[in-house]
């Protein structure tokens, strides 16, 4: 099975072309370790490329769009029929992170893995939306590894095509939900740590949502030592299939760009069915959801920009691929110490 072949395939980068990269930046006549995360990100580049001589490809933005049929409990502010209205907006340079899309040169590839609405978007579904999670579990495990496969080609597809890097993004109205209640299982955490107002809630309505993960929660248990159980039992299509992308990408020496709460919850289902997929993870910002911070810490990664975000569509995670690739043209372009003849800085200490 596509699946279990992909979790199989997943190797850790690579240490030599690491410590090339390292030895290249320390060589560039400019103070040592100067540009910081942007240094550090060359080198994981260099790691999952497998050679020091890093260069991007072409750029590619995955938003993975669902519905949530948990938004029946008044656990959003806005109705499901948004979640496809935005997204068929991707196609068409009409919505904030098909702009940022435009602006960066970045190529854009929804896709709708359980929208309840058909739209023009490559579409992939196992079902119209979740079950709604308060009731029933969202999804069944079989559905989750589907999804999660679907992801798994879309990597492949765009690799076979030659994209080098892949940014993670989603839309799907309630998500915020399902992630607060994947990362109040895998973290774990108290629910009201997680939980904020995702795209806009009254303070009753934050309430409503809080209840609502608990009961589900304590409802179906969802056993945190099995990540696939914690997916299927709250989560959602929209996670499943970005969980797809961080294992396709890790298993076909791909980075892949982590964006806010939502990405950031599926990257860490991801990293808890394989911890190697860790490697592959380049982060981008860090979402002003209350867990923002706590999902970086455990996936072991420290966002680039700190901009108050809390947008989806993987507009952070787009907003630092021109950031990436400044710190790569120092990388690539800048003189050495050797070339311009001058001794090699020699840091204090
Ligand atoms: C117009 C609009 C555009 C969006 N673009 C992204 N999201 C973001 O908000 C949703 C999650 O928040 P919640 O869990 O509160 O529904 C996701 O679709 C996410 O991508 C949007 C939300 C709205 C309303
Ligand atoms: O950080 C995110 O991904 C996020 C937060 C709120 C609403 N939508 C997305």
């Amino acid at each position: 099975m596509l699946y279990d072949e992909t979790l199989a395939a997943i190797v850790p980068p690579d240490e030599t072309a690491m410590e090339a990269a390292w030895k290249r930046w320390d060589s560039i006549a400019k103070p040592l370790r100067s540009l910081g995360k942007l240094e550090e990100m060359v080198v994981r580049l260099a790691g999952i490329y497998r050679t020091d001589r890093v260069s991007l490809g072409k750029k590619a933005l995955i938003p993975m769009c669902a519905d949530n049929g948990v938004v029946a409990e008044g656990v959003t502010q806005t109705g499901q029929e948004v979640t496809a209205i935005v997204a068929e907006n991707f196609l068409h340079e009409k919505s904030s992170v098909a702009i940022m899309c435009r602006e960066t040169g970045t190529d854009i590839f929804p896709v709708d893995v359980g929208m309840v609405t058909d739209t023009a978007i490559e579409t992939h579904k196992v079902a119209y939306g979740t079950k709604n999670l308060r009731v029933e579990p969202a999804m069944t495990r079989e559905e989750a590894i589907a999804t999660i496969e679907t992801g798994i080609r879309k990597v492949q597809e765009l690799k076979a095509a030659g994209y080098g890097i892949i940014a993670t993004g989603e839309m799907g109205i309630g998500n915020t939900t399902t992630s607060s209640a994947i990362a109040a299982v895998l973290l774990p955490a108290e629910v009201e740590t997680v939980t904020g107002k995702g795209a806009g809630l009254t303070s009753a309505g934050l309430q409503t949502k809080i209840d609502v993960i608990k009961e589900a929660i304590a409802k179906h248990q969802p056993d945190p030592k099995d990540p696939l159980d914690v997916l299927a039992k709250v989560g959602g299509f929209d996670i499943a299939g970005l969980v797809g992308v961080y294992l396709g990408c890790a298993a076909n020496h791909l980075p892949a760009v982590v964006d806010g709460f939502i990405s950031g919850v599926a990257a860490l289902v991801a990293v808890r069915l394989n911890p190697l997929v860790q490697g592959y993870l380049i982060p981008s910002h860090v979402s002003k959801e209350p867990a923002g911070h706590m999902i970086m810490d455990a996936l072991r990664i420290s966002p680039l920009l700190t901009c108050d975000m809390c947008l989806g569509e993987g507009t952070g995670a787009v907003a630092v691929l021109p950031v990436i690739e400044l710190g790569l043209s120092v990388y690539t372009c800048m003189s050495t110490f050797d070339d311009i003849e001058i001794d090699a800085y020699q840091p204090l200490n």
